[in-house]
């Protein structure tokens, strides 16, 4: 288990109770992960939350963030504003180890009306085990290219 990885998560209102129990298992399986909000099932947009998570991951406070709304699309696509941040949406364990393997990706996005709690701890957790093959791809580099060209 990487229980030495600093981890940020964040929700809107719609994945605020699947949050919880993702959060309350994983914090009992060791791992160090800290909660941005939002703080409740009623309210809580999802664009603010992923900027938060999305800017303290691109600034290297955390290694990696998790982003969870209804479908963690709006998530995905709000994260990926911020520049250093490569947020992949998942469903299953295959794509979401294949986008840390050969995306280098940053933060995890899904959705609580997509999956079930066993299912999506079961994907972050071989998400966070899953190791980027090294910086010889030319994809991710050419992502970097372009962040830094402003394009
Ligand atoms: O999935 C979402 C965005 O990608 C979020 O959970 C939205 O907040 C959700 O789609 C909003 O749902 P609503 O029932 O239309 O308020």
């Amino acid at each position: 288990m990487e229980q030495q990885l600093k981890l940020v998560i964040g929700c809107d209102f719609a994945a605020y109770d699947f949050k919880t129990e993702i959060l309350e298992n994983m914090k009992k399986n060791g791992y160090q992960i800290v909660d941005v909000g939002c703080d409740s099932s009623k309210e809580g947009l999802y664009a603010p939350v992923a900027k938060k998570v999305a800017d303290a991951v691109a600034a290297g406070e955390y290694d990696y963030g998790i982003l969870l709304c209804g479908t963690g699309q709006g998530m995905a696509m709000a994260a990926n504003k911020v520049p250093g941040i490569r947020a992949v949406l998942c469903y299953d364990v295959l794509p979401a180890v294949l986008s840390k393997e050969h995306n280098h990706g940053n933060i995890l996005c899904t959705g609580a009306w997509m999956m079930n709690v066993p299912d999506a701890l079961r994907m972050i957790e071989a998400w966070l085990f899953a190791k980027y093959a090294g910086n010889n791809d030319e994809g991710v580099q050419l992502m970097k290219q372009y962040e830094r060209e402003g394009r």
